[in-house]
């Protein structure tokens, strides 16, 4: 027998155990009970279920209850709550009638036009149907693109709009399809790329609609095509994080270089865009990638804000590569608004500082000890519990310690011995001291630094501490406070965001999700973790649920403690993954068409070669699109596209062997384009960190308020510049730019014997109105009283004489129109006012008309007229406004008279009628302004009149 290559008996081998595997798994899932056997499991599950379905009903009904009683609604509720409203009560699920509301609306819409078409759930749908015209023509317009449906958490119903696309392909009397088909944002070799793999792992079978040339994406925009871009092919760029086979001089050589297996995923990947990114951005050596520019039709230098970054999800990668591109030296914003406190180890210390600062709390005391920090299982808490059911946990807890005497009992003790350490040290010390002090006893900084994200861990931690330290700078101490001052801010969902120092609008690269990125666009996008695995957890739980199928649960026997899958559970298993797998597939070209010019890919694998293997059997399959089997078993995108660029010729550095020949022209020479680098994670161990190093040497000088190297003349003016400014208009800034004249004449008031505090304050009108259950008590303050005398002032006529008993009824008067509350007209000096009748001025303005009253006005004027003090530009206003008492219209010049309550309890003596003519003199002053600026009129005398003393005093 002739010698057999190794190589190919190995490749031969591992085909068949593929086979052989799947081939087992077929039959343990389906054959290994026959059809009786797997149709009784589901009859006995049948009554569970029923029971089941029952208790969720009643559920519903008494959560929807309780919604109602508290009137509050989700956001469901909203749409059921319309489609109800919509809906006529006959309809049935099959005859949907509108009712007279929707009928309404029809008639109200002359079109209804609906974007995003593809993301609707069947609700929303009905809801659309019922409010539009199906009369005639149909006034329902509907734009979407069922390759972008990513809403299917959401209920999104993709199926609608494919329903509709092939109905109204085929009968144009119920709709008409119009088929958007030019692309005006990719250049022509994103768009070829995106078509090459979508034309290999879309179709019905795989992604609920064939990739067919309706579905092609054009190149419509020829503006590129006198526009060069340099690097244009799209790329794919795979780390290989294998180990090197056991290589002892390379270990020694390698000394005290950086481990690529200690760096996490997330950081191997962040590098690899940040290489690309210093590329792009260019340098001393190397020229920028020009980019086109919509609004200028040219083309120019690259940006950070034209670069993207997507994800399939933030969650995890997101804060590391954060972190890890500002390391490099690479401006990032990521939306990373939320998770800080949702951190576990965020809420683990949280949790023991509650604890700390009163341990009679149940729910972080009990958190504390079931975390890594105490380590207690839940049979060791019930333990506790029991030891003292009725009280709260803390004090079981110290039963439980003195009372027993097995290990349990021990960690109660120590753990017991440790919190009073704490509670002293937090009475006593700086409370960042103590929760250091935490971090370093009990190990827990150490033990998150090894979990999943242990980098971000220990950020999270960090910050926590640094967050205590500046909360100890200001002037407030602790620890209950500190927790209330951070529970105000996880209240106002004021996260710690570490990553939000940059804002959305400055020239950064962004992170987000592809899902975030819909409808958006960039010059060049970076789509990350190619090869983290899809979410499995819709199908891999013991009961399953889908919106057609319904619900499955897996067979359980309670008696033999035994469950295992059902035939129906792995139809609606399957039917869940199937989907899953679709909307994944969109989620991918979503990514692939936001790119404008360039396209990267980036994937780092545990495996190059098994990747390979397994991509290498698609390596000579002859059809265009891949077989369904080999894309259902796809786990993530790098395993989609890594099987459909195989059969490229320009993907070398993917295949192990030559490109087949076997393979249709048209796959192999695809007239798409594409890079391929495999790279291995030994090569970003040691990236350049010296930007990093700057930064950290100009923050410490910054932070200790040494000087830092200016190498640059030009930028030492700038800044020098810069800090000599000042603002010219910081006076104005100071001051109010709107005054009333009471208030200035309060800031210029003299202070006299005569005049109490509150005599002064006696005529400022109150800034707010007493609310109206106050104004009805007894107290009426100096300013109501003042106020009510005004009214009756500004309404009594003056054509004549009046005797106190008149006034007494004309203010009954006011009372009855409702201009005066019965309790203030109480307060109303009717004598007082009597005697101003008696006044030549009064005997003067009864023969006068007209006489204007309660005049109000505003009034510019240059600061320095206002502030004695103005500093500023002598161009500076500011706006004055007041009420003129009364103004009186004389030939000679007009006469304004102001009415005064205070209350002149001296003796008046010519001193006295001096300081008080002086303390208003500003305010009548500037009504003298006022009225000739405005009435352009000269005045000719201005007069107090205080009730209090019948005093009238010219000013
Ligand atoms: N007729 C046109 N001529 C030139 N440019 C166009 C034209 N139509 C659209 N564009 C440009 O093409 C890009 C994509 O357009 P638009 O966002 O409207 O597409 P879309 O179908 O909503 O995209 P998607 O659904 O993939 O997000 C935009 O930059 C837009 O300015």
């Amino acid at each position: 027998m002739p010698e057999c290559n190794e190589d190919k008996k190995k490749k031969v081998r591992d085909i068949r155990d593929a086979y052989k595997k799947a081939w087992n798994k077929l039959t343990k899932n389906y054959f290994s009970r026959n059809l009786q056997g797997h149709v009784q499991d589901m009859q006995e599950l049948e009554p569970v279920i029923k029971q089941l379905s029952e208790l969720v009903k009643m559920y519903r009904q008494r959560f929807s209850e309780l919604k109602r009683e508290k009137a509050v609604m989700d956001f469901s509720d909203l749409e059921h709550y319309c489609l109800q409203l919509l809906m006529d009560e006959s309809s049935t699920p099959d005859a949907i009638i509108p009712s007279s509301i929707a009928d309404n609306l029809q008639q109200q819409f002359q079109e209804v036009l609906v974007d995003e078409y593809q993301d609707t759930n069947l609700v929303q749908e009905t809801i659309l149907q019922l409010v539009s015209d199906h009369s005639q023509s149909g006034n329902l317009f509907m734009v979407g693109d069922v390759k972008q449906s990513i809403y299917r958490f959401r209920h999104a119903e993709p199926g609608l709009f494919i329903e509709k696309y092939k109905h109204f392909a085929n009968d144009e009397e119920s709709g008409r399809r119009i088929d958007l088909a030019s692309n005006f944002r990719s250049r022509e070799l994103v768009l070829a790329g995106t078509n090459y793999i979508f034309r290999q792992i879309m179709d019905e079978k795989v992604g609920e609609i064939s990739y067919d040339k309706d579905a092609e994406l054009i190149y419509a925009n020829h503006v590129y095509d006198d526009q060069l871009y340099d690097m244009p092919n799209p790329e794919l760029i795979i780390i290989d994080r294998e180990k090197p086979e056991e290589d002892t001089s390379a270990e020694e050589e390698s000394g005290e270089e950086e481990n690529y297996l200690d760096l996490e995923k997330a950081q191997l990947e962040a590098r690899a865009y940040a290489q690309k990114i210093k590329q792009w951005i260019g340098d001393a050596t190397h020229k920028p990638q020009q980019v086109f520019d919509k609004e200028t039709q040219t083309q120019r230098d690259v940006q950070y804000r034209d670069i993207v970054i997507l994800m399939r999800s933030m969650k995890n990668w997101a804060p590391i590569i954060v972190e890890e591109m500002k390391k490099q030296g690479i401006p990032v914003y990521a939306e990373l608004s939320t998770g800080y406190f949702a951190a576990i180890e965020v809420k683990v210390m949280l949790s023991l500082l509650k604890t700390i600062d009163n341990p009679r709390q149940d729910i972080p005391l009990v958190s504390v000890l079931k975390s890594p920090i105490v380590g207690m299982n839940e049979e060791e808490l019930s333990q506790i519990r029991l030891a003292n059911p009725k009280s709260v946990f803390y004090d079981a807890l110290k039963k439980y310690g003195r009372q027993q005497t097995d290990t349990l009992s021990e960690k109660v003790n120590r753990f017991l011995e440790n919190l009073q350490r704490y509670r002293e040290a937090s009475r006593n010390g700086a409370l960042s001291e103590l929760i250091w002090q935490i971090y370093r006893e009990t190990g827990y900084y150490d033990f998150v630094g090894g979990m999943p994200g242990g980098k971000q861990r220990q950020a999270n931690l960090r910050a926590l501490y640094d967050r205590a330290r500046s909360y100890e700078a200001s002037s407030f101490r602790g620890l209950f406070r500190f927790l209330r001052f951070i529970e105000r801010m996880e209240e106002n969902d004021q996260d710690l965001g570490a990553a939000k120092a940059l804002s959305e609008q400055e020239d950064v690269v962004r992170i987000m999700s592809i899902h975030t990125s819909k409808g958006l666009e960039y010059p060049i996008v970076i789509i990350g973790a190619m090869d983290k695995e899809f979410n499995e957890s819709d199908w891999k739980k013991p009961y399953l649920l889908h919106k057609n199928m319904g619900f499955a649960s897996k067979y359980i026997d309670p008696d033999k403690r035994i469950t295992y899958p059902t035939l129906y559970y792995h139809a609606v298993k399957n039917a869940l993954k199937r989907e899953a797998l679709a909307e994944e597939l969109r989620v991918l070209y979503v990514a692939l068409t936001r790119a404008k010019e360039k396209l990267v890919m980036v994937a780092n694998v545990a495996s190059f070669e098994k990747k390979q293997a397994k991509w290498q059997r698609m390596a000579s399959y002859g059809e265009w699109v891949l077989p369904a089997y080999h894309r259902a078993k796809s786990r993530s995108y790098l395993d989609l596209v890594g099987s459909a660029l195989i059969r490229h010729q320009d993907t070398d550095a993917l295949r192990t062997e030559p490109l087949s020949q076997q393979i249709p022209e048209v796959i192999r020479l695809d007239p798409s384009c594409w890079d391929i680098s495999v790279l291995h994670g030994s090569e970003f161990a040691n990236l350049d960190e010296t930007a990093e190093d700057e930064n950290m040497q100009l923050q410490e000088s910054i932070q200790n308020w040494q000087p830092v190297p200016a190498d640059d003349s030009q930028l030492e003016k700038m800044v020098a510049h810069r800090l000599a400014f000042r603002y010219p208009f910081r006076e104005a800034a100071e001051s109010r730019a709107k005054q009333t004249v009471t208030e200035i004449k309060r800031q210029q008031e003299i202070k006299d014997e005569f005049s109490s505090d509150q005599f002064v304050s006696n005529f400022q009108p109150p800034i707010v109105k007493r609310p109206a259950f106050m104004q009805r008590e007894r107290t009426f303050s100096a300013a109501e009283k003042g106020t009510a005398m005004h009214t009756v002032m500004q309404h009594i006529p003056f054509n004549r004489q009046w005797q106190a008993a008149e006034i007494e009824e004309f203010v009954q008067g006011l009372v009855e129109r409702e201009i005066l509350l019965q309790e203030a007209a109480d307060t109303i000096d009717t004598e007082a006012i009597a005697k101003f009748f008696e006044t030549e001025l009064a005997a003067y303005m009864a023969e006068t008309s007209p006489i204007y009253r309660e005049v109000p006005f505003s009034l510019a004027l240059p600061a320095e007229e206002v502030y004695a003090n103005w500093q500023g530009t002598s161009e500076e206003h500011v706006l004055i406004q007041g009420v003129l008492d009364c103004v009186i219209p004389k030939e000679d010049g007009w006469i304004i008279l102001d009415y005064k309550t205070d209350n002149v309890s001296a003796e008046v003596t010519e001193q006295v009628k001096e300081k008080l003519v002086k303390r208003y003199e500003v305010q009548l002053q500037l009504y003298r302004k006022a009225l000739q600026q405005i009435w352009q009129q000269p005045v000719a005398h201005m007069y107090l009149y205080f009730f209090s003393g019948q005093l009238l005093l010219e000013v």
